[in-house]
């Protein structure tokens, strides 16, 4: 695109077609809207159907690292991006690997939603109250390993599945509790859904959880402009953080791993949490540091923690 989006020439932004996608892709129409006083419909949301959107695969309750991992949500985006056909793709950044195809820049970020994970039980008012051997469901690697670990006598489930499906599987009886992102849920506007918010330091956090983030194609100078407008700087910084501590863990989904950068003033305090799958033994630690060194930050935090892992670790794969 070399000139402003217009009704006769919008620019397209790409999207699942999940509630949540829509709802992010909505979200940042909106903002690029009122940033550059443009109307609605110089933009179009162009829906972009996944492997991760394969209803046949997502039944199977096979665990996604099976599926293909990250990657799984995306691939079809970025090559929807590199073909020209949107030149956007809004994205949980949540799910997002750490490096990009070539030729696309992930480097735009809204502002950040509630970090925190949901405890959603019909019948139990927060994670602590959970009685002896109760059966809970999560299909997420570090929830079940943070579960395992805390509290070995429960009795852990797969579930996936949207919000609705998970709720009447509660219903049913299948698990006492579930666990959502709390970021998913406001943005659905289904906050009461969540029974409570578990507190990060009981149960840290995926890296980048409850940020969007925007992708756009390298030699794309306007798009590049459009985009600095709407990027949330203390978003930006804290990312920065955390996605590189992933990255020098190897962060692939097939390793539990926690991660979170808050932000006072100009310094960050990361912390973080690798755990064996099964729960057996968990590693943690933090730093803190000016924002200019954010990237060090993430990069040191992770070396320290991997050296603190037994040999064969990670090798439960
Ligand atoms: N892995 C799926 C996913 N990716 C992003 C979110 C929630 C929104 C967010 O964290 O930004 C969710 C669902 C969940 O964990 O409940």
């Amino acid at each position: 695109m070399t000139k402003m989006p217009s009704i006769t020439d919008p620019l397209k932004i790409g999207t699942r077609g999940s509630p949540l996608a829509l709802a992010q892709a909505h979200e940042t129409r909106a903002r690029l809207m009122a940033a550059h006083d443009l109307p609605e419909a110089a933009f179009e949301i162009v829906v972009i159907k996944t492997t991760g959107d394969n209803a046949a695969l997502i039944a199977a309750d096979k665990p996604l690292k099976e599926l293909g991992g990250k990657g799984l949500f995306t691939k079809e985006i970025e090559e929807a991006m590199l073909e020209g056909r949107i030149d956007i793709a809004v994205h949980s950044m949540k799910d997002m690997p750490v490096a990009q195809p070539e030729g696309l820049v992930l480097d735009c970020y809204l502002p950040r939603e509630d970090v925190r994970d949901a405890f959603v039980s019909p019948g139990v008012a927060r994670l602590a109250d959970l009685p002896q051997g109760a059966t809970v469901g999560s299909s997420s690697l570090r929830r079940r390993a943070q579960l395992a670990n805390k509290r070995p006598d429960l009795k852990l489930v797969e579930f996936r599945g949207n919000v609705q499906t998970r709720l009447k599987k509660l219903d049913e009886g299948v698990a006492v509790a579930t666990f959502l992102a709390m970021a998913g849920l406001n943005r659905l506007g289904m906050s009461r859904v969540a029974r409570s918010a578990i507190e990060v330091d009981e149960m840290l956090p995926a890296v980048a959880q409850g940020c969007i983030g925007i992708e756009r194609r390298l030699a794309d100078p306007m798009t590049e402009r459009l985009l600095a407008a709407i990027h949330d700087a203390p978003a930006g910084h804290r990312l920065t953080a955390e996605r590189s501590y992933l990255a020098t863990l190897d962060g692939s989904c097939e390793t539990p791993i926690a991660g979170l950068a808050m932000l006072e003033g100009d310094q960050l305090w990361l912390r973080g949490e690798i755990l064996r799958p099964d729960g057996s033994h968990a590693i943690s630690g933090e730093a803190r540091g000016s924002i200019a060194d954010a990237a060090e930050l993430g990069t040191d935090l992770a070396r320290r923690l991997l050296a603190q892992a037994p040999k064969g670790f990670f090798d439960w794969r």
